[in-house]
C-alpha cells in the first residue's frame, strides 16, 4: 500500500483573491516509512495533510490511496465523558460494526495503557490521552496514518515517547505514516523529512 500525492494544489478563497496553501506538491510515501512534514507556520503542512487524509478536496491533483486511513490530531477531539475503551469502541459504532472490546483492549495494551480501559479521559494525563488517540486511529487497521501536531500539548519527554510509539507502530503494521510537526527534536525518530515552504516541497531528505 503506497500513498501517492500527485500534483496537489489547494487554494482557499481569501476575500476577492485566493491563497495557494499547497502548490503542485507530488510525493510518494511507502509502507513502513515514517515521514515528517516540517516547515514554517503557514507553509501548508496542515493543508497538505488534510488533503492526504481525504478531509479536504484538492483544487487540482489527485490522492491515490488504497486502504483505510487513520487520523491523529491534537487531543481536543476526544470525548471527555467517555472511558478510554469507549473512545475506541465509538469508532465501531460510527462504522455500524459490533463493538470489538477485545480488539480495543489489545490496542490499549499496545500503546502502554493495559488496565486503563475503564478510566475516563479526565483521569488520564496528556501523554496517556494521546496514546488513546493513537489506539483509536488503529481500530480501523489503517494502511495510512496521518498525524497533525499530535505532540504539541506534550512536554519534550512525552512528545518523544509518543513519536517513538508512532515509529514502532509504523514498522510493525507497515503503515504509511505522515507526521506534521514543528518540533525538530523529534525528527531523528523518522525515516524521512519533507520540508515545505510557501506551499511547495523545498527539500526531501532521509534521516540517517
Ligand atoms: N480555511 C482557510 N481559509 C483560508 N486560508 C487558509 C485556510 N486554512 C489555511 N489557510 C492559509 O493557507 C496557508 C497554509 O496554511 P496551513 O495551516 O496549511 O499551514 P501550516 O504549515 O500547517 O501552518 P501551522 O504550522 O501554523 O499550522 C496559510 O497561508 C493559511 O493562512
Amino acid at each position: 500500500m503506497t500513498l501517492h500525492l500527485d500534483h496537489i494544489t489547494l487554494t482557499y478563497p481569501d476575500g476577492p483573491t485566493e491563497v495557494t496553501a499547497v502548490d503542485d506538491v507530488s510525493l510518494t510515501l511507502h509502507p513502513g516509512q515514517f515521514t515528517a512534514l516540517v516547515g514554517e507556520s503557514g507553509s501548508g503542512k496542515s493543508s497538505l495533510l488534510a488533503v492526504a487524509a481525504g478531509l479536504q478536496e484538492p483544487t487540482s491533483g489527485q490522492v491515490r490511496v488504497d486502504g483505510p486511513r487513520g487520523l491523529i490530531f491534537q487531543q481536543a477531539n476526544l470525548l471527555g465523558a467517555l472511558t478510554a475503551r469507549e473512545q475506541l469502541l465509538v469508532t465501531d459504532h460510527i462504522r455500524g460494526r459490533k463493538p470489538r472490546r477485545d480488539r480495543a483492549d489489545e490496542l490499549l495494551e499496545r500503546v502502554g495503557l493495559a488496565g486503563s480501559g475503564h478510566r475516563r479521559m479526565n483521569q488520564l494525563s496528556g501523554g496517556q490521552r494521546q496514546r488513546v488517540n493513537i489506539a483509536r486511529a488503529l481500530m480501523g487497521s489503517p494502511a495510512v496514518l496521518l498525524a497533525d501536531e499530535p505532540t504539541s500539548a506534550l512536554d519534550t519527554r512525552l512528545a518523544r515517547e509518543v513519536v517513538d510509539l508512532l515509529a514502532d507502530i509504523t514498522r510493525e503494521t507497515q503503515a504509511v505514516t505522515l507526521l506534521v510537526t514543528h518540533d525538530r527534536s523529534l525528527l531523528d525518530s523518522c525515516d524521512r523529512v519533507v520540508e515545505m515552504r510557501d506551499g511547495r516541497v523545498r527539500e526531501v531528505r532521509a534521516v540517517s
